[in-house]
C-alpha cells in the first residue's frame, strides 16, 4: 500500500475497541482509501481471537472489524465531502445504526483477513456501505452497514 496515513491515525481521541489507536487492548485496525469510494484493511488475528474451534476466527471479532472499518470509512468520507482533512475543524462522528453480517465460510485464525468496504449511498445523516471480508482469497463474510451521523457528544 502507498504511503498514505491510516484513516484511524487521522482522527484524534478514538478509544474504540476495534479501531481506536488510543485503546491499548483494542484490535487497532487500520483502514486506507483504495479508490474513489472504496477502502481496504488488513487485519492479522491473534490466537485468542478464536471461535470455539481454535483454528477459526471468532464471529464477534469479524463483526467488530467490519463495523469499525466501515464506520471509519463513513467518517473519512464525510470529512472528504465537507472538503476537509479528517480530524480538522468540527468533529464528525458516526455510529453504527445497522450491521448485518453473513458468515459464508470460516476464516483461519493464523492468516490475515482483508476487508474491502464500498460506499453504496450517502446522505446528510447516514451512509450505506457494503463490506467483504476475505481470508486466503476466499470470501468469508459479507455485510451491509448503515452508519448514522451523531453529535460529537454522543
Ligand atoms: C465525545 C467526543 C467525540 C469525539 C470523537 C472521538 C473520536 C471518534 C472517532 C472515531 C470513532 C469511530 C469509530 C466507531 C466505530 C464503531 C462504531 C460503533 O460501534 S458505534 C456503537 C454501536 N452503535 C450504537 O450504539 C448506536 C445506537 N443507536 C443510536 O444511537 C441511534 O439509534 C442512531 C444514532 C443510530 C440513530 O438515531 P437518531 O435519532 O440520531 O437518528 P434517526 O432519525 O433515528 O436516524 C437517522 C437516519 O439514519 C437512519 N437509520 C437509523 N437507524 C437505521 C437502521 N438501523 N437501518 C437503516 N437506517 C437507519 C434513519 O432512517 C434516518 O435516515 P433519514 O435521515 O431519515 O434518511
Amino acid at each position: 500500500m502507498s504511503e498514505q496515513k491510516a484513516i484511524q491515525d487521522q482522527i484524534p481521541g478514538n478509544h474504540c475497541f476495534g479501531c481506536g489507536p488510543e485503546n491499548e487492548r483494542g484490535l487497532r485496525i487500520k483502514s486506507y482509501w483504495d479508490g474513489e469510494d472504496k477502502t481496504r484493511c488488513e487485519f492479522l488475528p491473534l490466537p485468542h481471537h478464536n471461535a470455539g474451534p481454535q483454528q477459526y476466527l471468532n464471529g464477534g471479532i469479524i463483526a467488530t472489524v467490519i463495523d469499525c472499518h466501515t464506520v471509519c470509512t463513513a467518517i473519512a468520507d464525510a470529512y472528504r465531502q465537507a472538503g476537509r482533512d479528517p480530524g480538522t475543524g468540527d468533529k464528525i462522528w458516526y455510529a453504527t445504526g445497522k450491521l448485518e453480517v453473513n458468515y459464508r465460510a470460516p476464516a483461519a485464525i493464523d492468516k490475515p483477513v482483508i476487508l474491502e468496504a464500498t460506499i453504496i449511498e450517502r446522505s446528510n445523516r447516514k451512509t450505506l456501505l457494503h463490506c467483504t471480508l476475505y481470508s486466503s482469497g476466499r470470501v468469508c463474510a459479507t455485510a451491509e452497514v448503515v452508519a448514522v451521523r451523531v453529535p460529537d457528544n454522543w
